[in-house]
Formats: C-alpha cells, sequence, structure tokens
C-alpha cells in the first residue's frame, strides 16, 4: 500500500511540480517552523527535520525523499489525531501529534498520567486506529497485510500484566514462543536466559502465585522472546527494584547498539530515562519536545528531566493562555522563548502543569559506559542467537507470503487451543461448570418436571358410614355400600381423610389441608340403585341424591386437572365393574367416545417426554453462551487478547480456536445430557440417535455463536452476565420448551418462530416422540434454522468487532 502511494505520489509531482511543492509542504509538520529541530548526533537515522536545516524543499525529489524517511524511521507518527467517546463526551487524547523514532535509538516517551502515552502505543502497534494521521511502523502501515505489525516484528509489554494467571511461567513463554512460530527447542534457550536475566523465579511457579513485581517481569520477558525488532514498552520498570531496573536498560541501551532494534518505552521514573537516545516529552496529546537527554538538560540548564519537563509544561501553559487555542504541531524549543527569563525553574510557578503525577527514581541510574551488560548479580550474560525476523531476510519474506496465503499457522492455533484447554482444565469452577452442571440440570430435571403429584389430600363425607371409621364394601353383583364401593376405585395417589360434617370437609380445603371435599349422601345407594333400575323415569331426587358432589381446590391447575381426571376415572370403573359383575357388558359404563392406540406416544403420555426435548437443547445452548462470552471477556478485560492480537493473532483466528475448544466441550456435555436423558432416565426416542446428536451440537454451536457475539458487544463480564440471562427466560418461554406455542397469541407465535430455540425443539421433539426422519420438513427445518442463526451470529461477532477497532 505504501509503495503505491509513493508511485502515485511521484507521479503526480512530475506533473504538478510547483502546486504539490506547496502541497506536500503542508502536509508534512516538519516544515512548520514549530516544530522541534531535532540535532542530537545520537540519532544516526535521516530524520525529516534533517531536511529542514538543509532548506532542501525546494524540489520535489526532496518531498519523496522525506516520504521514504518516514517509512525508513522505525517509527513515524504524523498529525495524529485520536478522540475517545462520541460527539458529546468527546474525549480528544492526541492532538496533532508527531513523532519520529529513528531505528536502532531507544525512544523514552514521557509524560504525565492520562496524556495519552498508552494510546499513542496502542495505535503504533496497530491495536487502535487513529481518527485521522498517519503512522508508519517499520515502514509500513500497522494492520495492513504484510507490514508485520501487529505481529512478530513487534514486541509489546502493555501496561496491565495481561498473562494468564493459570499458566506456568514455562506454559507462557511457550504460548507465546508458538505465536511467534518459534520451535520448543529455541523458546526453552531463550526461556532459560530470559529468566537468569531477569532474575525469575523456577519456570514452574504459575504466574497467579508470583509477587506483581515478577509478574511484571515474566510480562517484559514475553516481550524479549522473539527479540523482536521494535519493542514497545509500556512502564516496564513499574515495581521493578533499582539493581533490575538498571539492568533492565542496560539491556535495553545493548540491544539498539547494532543498530537494528529499536526501543520505545513509557515510564513514570523519569530520570531512568536519561539512558535513551531521544526523549519525547508528551502533553495534552502531543508532544512539547522531541530531543535527547543531554540535550534537554544542556538547553535548559536544568539538572534533572523532570525539572525539564515541568518548565516546557509551564511555558506552554503559559502560551495557550496567550493564544487560548493551541492546535499547533509540536512546540519547538525556540518557539518555547528558550533563554528567557521566563525560563527560570521555580518551583512556586509549577502549579501550572496539571495531573504531573510523576515518581521520580530515588537512585540515580548511571550511565553503563563500557557497554557491558550484566545480570543482577552482576554477571555478564549473552543472548542465545535467534533467528532473524527483519523485513528483509529470507525468512521474513517467506513469512510474509505465508501471512498472505495462509489463514493461520500451525504453531498459533497449537498455542491458542493449548491456552484455552489449560486455561479450564486448570480451572475447578469452570470444569464443574462445564460437566458436572448438565448432568445435574437433567438429572433435576427428570426427578422434578413431569411426574404425577403423590399424596394428595381428599375430604370425604360419606355419609352411608354412619360416623363408623371404616368405609366397608364388598365384590360382587349387589347393591350395598356403594359410596365405599366408589371410594375404592380413586387412585392410590389420592389420600383419603373422612370427615363427617359437609362444612368441616370444605374448610379443610379451604385451610390448604385438603385439595377437594367430596361429598356421598346417606342414601347414595338407594338412589343409584333406583337411577339405574328407574333410567329416564328417576325423578329429581333420585337424580340427585345418586350424585357424587365435589368441590376442589383449582388453585394449582395441574393438580386440580388431575384430581378430577381420577374422580371421574374411578366412576367409570366403578360404573364398568358393577355391569361386569352383574353380567352386563362393562363398556355400557363407558363414556361412549373410543380412543384407539394413538399413532404417535401412548396412551398416558408424559410431560416429560414433551418437555426434554427443549431442555436438552435449552442446557447445551446456554451452557455454550455462558462459557463462551465469559472466557471470551475475562481473556478481554485481562489485557490477554490485547496481547495476544499485538503478538500476531488475528481475531478470526482466537475465535476459530475457541470454535474449537467449545466443540470438544460440546461433545463432552452432548453425550452426558443424551446418556442421562435417554439411558438413565429413558426419555423417549423412537427417532435416530446419529440426528438427534447432530441438532443437539449445532445447538450448542449456535450457543456459541451467541456468546461470542455478547462477549463483542459487552464490555464487562457483569454485562455479558445480564446480557445472557435476560435472553435465557424470554427465550425458554417463547420457544415452545414448557408450553405449546399454539397457544401463544398470533403475533407472539411469529416472534417465536424468529428464536434460535423454537424450530429445533420442534424438530428434535418430531425426531424423539414421532421418530421422524430429517426427510420431513418438520424435522430438517429445525436444522436449517439453527445454522442460519449461526451465520447470523457470526456475521454479526464480526460486523461488531470490525466497528469497535477504531
Ligand atoms: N478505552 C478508552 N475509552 C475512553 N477513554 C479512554 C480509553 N482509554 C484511555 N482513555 C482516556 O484517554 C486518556 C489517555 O489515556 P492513556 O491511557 O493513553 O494515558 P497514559 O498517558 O498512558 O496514562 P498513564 O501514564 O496513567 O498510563 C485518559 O484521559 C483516559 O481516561
Amino acid at each position: 500500500m505504501a509503495i503505491k502511494k509513493d508511485s502515485a505520489l511521484n507521479r503526480q509531482q512530475q506533473q504538478q511540480p510547483v502546486m504539490d511543492f506547496e502541497r506536500i509542504k503542508r502536509h508534512f509538520s516538519w516544515s512548520d517552523p514549530s516544530h522541534i529541530v531535532s540535532t542530537d548526533s545520537v540519532m544516526t537515522a535521516t530524520t525529516i527535520d534533517d531536511a529542514t536545516q538543509t532548506g532542501s524543499w525546494g524540489t520535489l525529489n526532496t518531498a519523496a525523499q522525506q516520504q521514504q524517511n518516514i517509512q525508513q524511521a522505525a517509527v513515524s507518527v504524523r498529525h495524529a489525531f485520536k478522540t475517545y467517546g462520541k460527539k458529546k463526551s468527546a474525549n480528544p487524547v492526541l492532538t496533532n501529534l508527531n513523532m519520529t523514532v529513528p531505528k536502532g535509538t531507544i525512544y523514552g516517551l514521557l509524560g504525565a498520567s492520562g496524556c495519552g502515552k498508552t494510546t499513542l502505543l496502542s495505535c503504533i502497534v496497530g491495536r487502535r486506529r487513529i481518527d485521522s494521521g498517519e503512522i508508519f511502523v517499520l515502514g509500513g502501515k500497522p494492520g495492513t497485510r504484510g507490514s508485520g505489525v501487529p505481529g512478530k516484528r513487534v514486541g509489546y509489554m502493555p501496561q496491565e500484566i495481561a498473562l494468564y494467571g493459570e499458566f506456568s511461567i514455562r506454559e507462557t513463554m511457550m504460548y507465546f514462543g508458538w505465536i511467534f512460530g518459534m520451535e520448543t527447542k529455541e523458546i526453552m534457550e531463550r526461556l532459560q536466559f530470559l529468566l537468569n536475566f531477569l532474575d525469575l523465579p523456577s519456570a514452574k511457579r504459575l504466574v497467579k502465585n508470583l509477587s506483581g513485581g515478577q509478574q511484571r517481569r515474566v510480562s517484559f520477558a514475553v516481550a524479549l522472546m522473539h527479540d523482536p525488532e521494535l519493542l514497545i514498552l509500556d512502564e516496564p520498570t513499574v515495581g521493578v527494584d533499582p539493581l533490575l531496573r538498571q539492568s533492565i536498560w542496560n539491556h535495553l541501551v545493548h540491544i539498539t547498539k547494532a543498530g537494528q532494534k529499536t526501543v520505545i518505552i513509557t515510564t513514570h521514573y523519569i530520570e531512568e530515562a536519561r539512558q535513551a537516545h531521544t526523549i519525547g516529552l508528551m502533553r495534552s496529546g502531543h508532544l512539547l519536545a522531541e530531543e535527547s537527554p543531554s540535550k534537554l538538560l544542556s538547553i535548559y540548564k536544568c539538572i534533572s528531566l523532570e525539572e525539564v519537563f515541568l518548565k516546557l509544561s509551564r511555558l506552554e501553559s503559559q502560551k495557550g493562555e496567550v493564544s487560548h487555542v493551541n492546535f499547533s504541531n509540536n512546540i519547538s524549543l525556540h518557539a518555547m522563548a528558550f533563554g528567557s527569563k521566563m525560563d527560570k525553574p521555580s518551583s512556586s510557578q509549577d502549579g501550572g502543569v496539571v495531573g504531573l503525577n510523576f515518581h521520580q527514581s530515588k537512585e540515580m541510574l548511571v550511565q553503563n559506559t563500557n557497554g557491558s551488560i550484566f545480570t543482577l548479580n552482576q554477571e555478564p550474560y549473552t543472548s542465545p542467537p535467534l533467528r532473524r525476523s527483519g523485513p528483509n531476510d529470507v525468512e521474513s519474506c517467506q513469512d510474509c507470503c505465508s501471512n498472505i496465503c495462509k489463514i493461520t499457522t500451525k504453531g498459533k492455533m497449537r498455542a491458542l487451543l493449548t491456552k484455552n484447554m489449560l486455561r479450564m482444565w486448570r480451572n475447578v469452577g469452570v470444569m464443574l461448570f462445564i460437566f458436572a452442571l448438565p448432568v445435574m440440570q437433567v438429572i433435576l430435571f427428570c426427578l422434578a418436571i413431569g411426574r404425577d403429584p403423590q399424596g394428595l389430600n381428599l375430604a370425604i363425607v360419606n355419609e352411608e358410614m354412619n360416623n363408623s371409621k371404616t368405609c366397608y364394601w364388598e365384590d360382587g353383583c349387589h347393591f350395598n355400600n356403594l359410596g365405599c364401593r366408589y371410594l375404592n376405585h380413586l387412585n392410590s395417589s389420592v389420600v383419603k381423610t373422612y370427615y363427617t360434617d359437609l362444612e368441616d370437609a370444605k374448610a379443610a380445603v379451604r385451610r390448604g389441608k385438603a385439595w377437594g371435599a367430596l361429598y356421598i349422601s346417606e342414601n347414595f345407594t338407594d338412589a343409584f340403585t333406583a337411577r339405574a333400575a328407574l333410567g329416564r323415569d328417576s325423578d329429581e331426587e333420585t337424580i340427585e341424591q345418586s350424585e357424587v358432589k365435589v368441590w376442589l381446590d383449582m388453585s394449582n391447575q395441574q393438580i386440580g386437572v388431575m384430581l378430577n381426571r381420577d374422580i371421574q376415572l374411578a366412576y367409570r370403573d366403578f360404573a364398568m365393574g358393577m355391569l361386569g359383575q352383574c353380567g352386563n357388558n362393562p363398556k355400557l359404563g363407558d363414556v361412549p367416545i373410543q380412543f384407539r392406540d394413538p399413532i404417535y406416544g401412548t396412551m398416558n403420555p408424559s410431560f416429560t417426554d414433551f418437555v426434554a426435548p427443549g431442555v436438552i437443547l435449552t442446557i447445551v445452548f446456554f451452557l455454550a453462551v455462558a462459557l463462551t462470552s465469559s472466557a471470551l471477556i475475562i481473556e478481554r478485560t485481562e489485557g490477554l487478547l490485547d496481547r495476544s492480537w499485538v503478538a500476531g493473532v488475528s481475531p478470526g483466528e482466537i475465535l476459530f480456536s475457541h470454535v474449537i475448544t467449545q466443540f470438544v466441550v460440546m461433545c463432552g456435555q452432548t453425550a452426558l445430557v443424551l446418556v442421562f436423558m435417554l439411558v438413565v432416565f429413558g426419555v423417549t426416542n423412537n427417532g435416530d440417535l446419529f440426528w438427534v446428536i447432530v441438532l443437539t451440537l449445532l445447538q450448542g454451536m449456535c450457543g456459541m455463536c451467541f456468546g461470542f457475539l455478547i462477549s463483542s458487544i459487552c464490555e464487562l463480564e457483569r454485562n455479558a452476565i445480564q446480557l445472557a440471562l435476560g435472553s435465557f427466560y424470554p427465550t425458554l418461554l417463547l420457544s415452545g420448551v414448557i408450553w405449546p406455542i399454539e397457544g401463544m397469541p398470533v403475533v407472539l407465535r411469529y416472534i417465536s418462530l424468529c428464536l434460535p430455540l423454537t424450530m429445533a425443539t420442534s424438530s428434535l421433539r418430531s425426531i424423539l416422540t414421532r421418530g421422524w426422519s430429517i426427510l420431513q420438513w418438520d424435522v430438517y427445518i429445525g436444522y436449517l434454522s439453527t445454522l442460519a442463526w449461526i451465520l447470523g451470529f457470526l456475521v454479526l461477532t464480526l460486523l461488531v468487532l470490525r466497528s469497535k477497532r477504531g
């Protein structure tokens, strides 16, 4: 891309020399007289400022040369603007920032807390995009194909620890080493060196069990791991003891000596930055100065860099007061009236520095003059040789090709999959969640849902018993104690409690002691006999006294309906028994409607069989949602995703690795759920088990993709939990899992059909209870809708991720 731009620029220049000169001059900040003039001899690379000094702007070739220089510097930032938030709450963080980091140097980026250092670094490594302006890193634009940034050309140590707590130091190194494409042997050699150099404990120690300072050193070791061309270190020396801090700086000086490595470092220990070749003093989103430390100290006649920063900040404030708005380029030392009386450091005048929050290091940092590097034990070390990863060597070219040709690499996939598995394996809570929870849910569902209620109290008043405690009756064709004979047919699930007074029985129902009151009059047997004999000639009183009267508590629909059914069935059985024993056809006692064997299901259908398909899918779907969304969000909030991203792992690779990991987990979950449902609890399955498994796995994948979407939308884990829980109940209630969707209002029915679980549930129910094959419309539509949802969720996730990258 950059090459194309160059040639386009050259073409234009040849056609319109004069106009282009003006345009380019306007375009590049170094033509602005207020820009810093870099004169430090340490900067060996040709800088854009040299052109200004030589006054060579008159030729078009020079302009092209400048463009080339930008791209040749390790990092070049031009007119960078970056704002967080939307219009009303917009927070401008980078305001016309220009920065040049020559190759082979250490660049110390200093500034008060919140001035935008981390934001600038994250834009340089390609993690964030600037709103306008240009950034070139190692000759390319970060985030573009083939630039190698993000990727292994850069070593990034973020401000937060951003390591996997469950990993040991060795596993951490393996993870990043594999991502960087290193061989295991090579990683082990490098690990040994870094353990010694950074005075780290045993490589077997888990990161979460290390002290804060040790964790920071491991984080630093990760950045050094692959010996990158460009090291970007965001406060690497925080929480590190002075000796080790010195050792780290010595190392940085050492690696930049040959001119091939470049380091950008931010630190709050401002004095340690004296060892940098260039210092960029940043304030309110732009650089106040960009100079060598010695130059800054001599120009300002200060003894410390902190003093210089205070002075520059004060001058900037005063300048701002005069002009009110200052969106000019970086302020040069000359533009800041260097040498005037105003510059004299005065502690009382430093109040103008807003938000300054430097912690000056107390110890004096001494420049290592002979250039030797020492470990903490003051033993000289030699870094093991590493394969070069520069853009100019053969291997790098192969990498560029492989980056373009391949979607991922074996090393990255190995690292990501090992990481996902290890994180689950090491976390007992997660393992329980993955495997114990679905089993527990199935067991609880099968034990608690769908069985007929037992031990239901019925308050009975049988006036034929004459206050007797026992209800006596005899089999055969005779007409004695028919009330007791009828009551004998009542289901065994009913507990009969006898009362002598009807009002007492009703009171028992009102008090919740019984689910219904049943009354049999004292003339029941005679009236029933007369009714049977007289038939249509029976009088009203006879009919009335031959009836069994019932008052039910219908507040509980399931129990009320069940008692109603049992009381009626008891009468049918009683009548059929009487007729049979008196030599008549028992069928005369039944309702004249015959239910033959059902086409699907049984005469005694189970509610469990109805709900089970939906429950199977719901369990697998929502476990996948919870697992995926939380895993990704935790990684992101801990800065782990960012770090992997900067190491060159794309969102697609992260998603893909989670898809594979989740798929393995889902296979285990599906096996457990189906074994417990179908084998242990005997839920009906009349269909093909293969298609049952396929649909369950597909629903798990669908849940996983929904988890991806949630994690891409939500910043915090608690938001993700709220969203997942918030979607759980509507989905469960509207998907026909626990009640047929035919019972819903028409509009809701259509909404229900648009949910991911509805058609799949209906499809699985048809397979399990009806034994339908995949060829039936009602079955395959469930598979198709699930696939459509998977696709939809994935597309939405990628869109959200893309929109958020800014
Ligand atoms: N993701 C974000 N969304 C909104 N504002 C942000 C975000 N990240 C940083 N900021 C804001 O941008 C400003 C610059 O933050 P940044 O982290 O870049 O500062 P910094 O110089 O690195 O500070 P420190 O030295 O304390 O780390 C701050 O005001 C911060 O609140």
